[in-house]
């Protein structure tokens, strides 16, 4: 492990483009060490690498497989988990500010344009003193059940994030998604009980997943909905499988699930331009999605790609850390309690910053 940080320490040195990752669940820490720092994009989606694509938009940054090393090493020390409950000064500013679009967002799916759309702010901290190593390792600590990353580019930026939500993972020609939505702050070992609103709110994003997969693919079976755990807050989850026709491409599979209703609304195109028109910044590559693609696997002839959806997440720039936290709004929706569950989403990574 010391190697491999050593690695990422002379790579960002030497500002060429590296990711770091770990998936959910997963002792092995992968890093992709790219060695130039040319700006490659994923085209097809028949490139093999790892892909960062943004929110909007359909140019997909790689960091091609041929054009990198690729080192592993496994995680062997485990600390404590600092469970460090950070307080928060409210910015009142911001609170109203953000209330009011979510007024807005409930006033447009009264007007019946829209069923549901996940808005969105952005929060600038300052940091004390930034150690990548250091934060990317309490990252990976605290957030076991998460695919933690750290990214760069000198021509993009530093993104980090932890995130709990897989897009996709297909085995040459079988696929794996999930639906997630709904979320709730853990209060000890208090069992978790949804309310109408999110249990609706997540149901959406299931059938929108399997409405628009059906051309796509078959054989596809779905779990009943359950509650999941990521870092402190819990979120309903619903697991997807199936097989990916044989006339059907990955592109075409990418293309319908992002961005899903977890980020982004329905009807989809209504809900990017609502977001697009009112959220009055611009999201980047939060609720884009990242993630190996085409990678060979063990048995000959096996492709596989993982890509998850960029959440709790945060960009870090000039000394001060840029973090991203959206909800998604029904006719159900009270501005406050949104707010507030921004501020919960927040706290994912400003628990493990140094902050000013
Ligand atoms: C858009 C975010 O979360 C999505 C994923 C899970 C639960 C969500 C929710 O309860 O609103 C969001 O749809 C975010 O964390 O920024």
């Amino acid at each position: 492990m010391i190697d491999f940080f050593i690695k990422v320490k002379q790579q960002k040195a030497q500002n060429l483009p590296f990711v770091l990752y770990r998936k959910p669940n997963n002792i092995k820490l992968i890093g992709f060490f790219q060695n130039n720092d040319h700006l490659y994009f994923a085209e097809n989606f028949e490139e093999t690498g790892f892909v960062f694509a943004p929110f909007e938009g359909s140019q997909m940054i790689l960091i091609p497989r041929n054009q990198s090393v690729k080192w592993e090493t496994l995680i062997t020390s485990f600390k404590e988990n600092e469970d460090s409950d950070f307080i928060d000064s409210e910015d009142i500013q911001a609170k109203e500010h953000f209330e009011s679009l979510v007024q807005k967002g409930i006033d447009a799916i009264a007007k019946g344009t829209l069923k549901k759309v996940v808005l969105s702010r952005k929060e600038i901290v300052g940091l004390s003193n930034f150690d990548l190593v250091s934060i990317f390792e309490k990252l990976i600590q605290n957030y076991p059940t998460a695919f933690c990353y750290c990214w760069f580019h000198p021509k993009i930026g530093l993104w980090m994030g932890a995130t709990p939500e897989r897009l996709l993972k297909a085995n040459t020609n079988t696929f794996y998604t999930m639906s997630l939505a709904g979320t709730q702050k853990l209060q000890g070992d208090k069992e978790v009980v949804w309310e109408k609103k999110e249990m609706e709110e997540q149901q959406f994003v299931t059938d929108f997943i399997l409405d628009n997969l059906k051309e796509l693919t078959l054989e596809v079976s779905v779990s009943s909905p359950y509650t999941a755990q990521a870092g402190t807050l819990a979120h309903i989850k619903t697991d997807i499988e199936g097989v990916i026709n044989d006339n059907s491409s990955l592109k075409e599979v990418v293309s319908v699930l992002h961005p899903t209703p977890a980020v982004c609304g329905l009807p989809k195109e209504v809900a990017k331009n609502f977001i697009l028109e009112n959220e009055g910044y611009d999201r980047e590559y939060y609720t884009g999605f990242l993630g190996e693609l085409n990678k060979e696997g063990f048995n000959k002839g096996e492709i596989k790609s993982d890509l998850y959806v960029n959440l709790r997440c945060m960009q870090i720039k000039d000394n001060q850390a840029h973090l991203y936290m959206g909800c998604g709004i029904t006719k159900d929706s009270i501005p406050e309690n949104e707010w507030r569950e921004s501020v919960n989403k927040s706290m994912t990574m400003k628990k493990i910053l140094d902050l000013k």
